[in-house]
């Protein structure tokens, strides 16, 4: 199981994500995206490349998907906030995109 991130090193990590467009929830310890895609065939595939990726991780995101738009919430229920493995999650998403 992955810590929750704090300190110097959670600072860090926060910075490259909102970088890269992740935005800090206001109401968790969590990060948000919206990814937009060209339609809902390309959505729904990048979801499917997601999950295989998430299941090999055992972290799992929290999602929605509406046509082209994929809403992703990443956060770590173990420790009841932000581990590193949302922000290598986080990464791989953006990477796949
Ligand atoms: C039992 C199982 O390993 C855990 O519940 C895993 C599964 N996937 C998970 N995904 C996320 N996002 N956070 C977790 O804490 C988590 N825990």
């Amino acid at each position: 199981m992955s810590e929750k991130l704090t300190g110097a090193k959670r600072e860090t990590v926060l910075a490259g994500l909102t970088g890269n467009g992740w935005v800090i929830d206001g109401n968790r310890d969590a990060i948000t995206k919206t990814f937009k895609f060209a339609n809902f065939v390309d959505a729904f595939g990048w979801m499917t490349r997601m999950a295989i990726i998430a299941e090999k991780m055992n972290h799992h995101p929290e999602w929605s998907n509406v046509y082209n738009r994929v809403e992703v919430t990443l956060t770590t229920h173990d420790v009841d906030g932000l581990s590193a493995l949302d922000a290598e999650l986080a990464q791989k998403m953006d990477k796949a995109k």
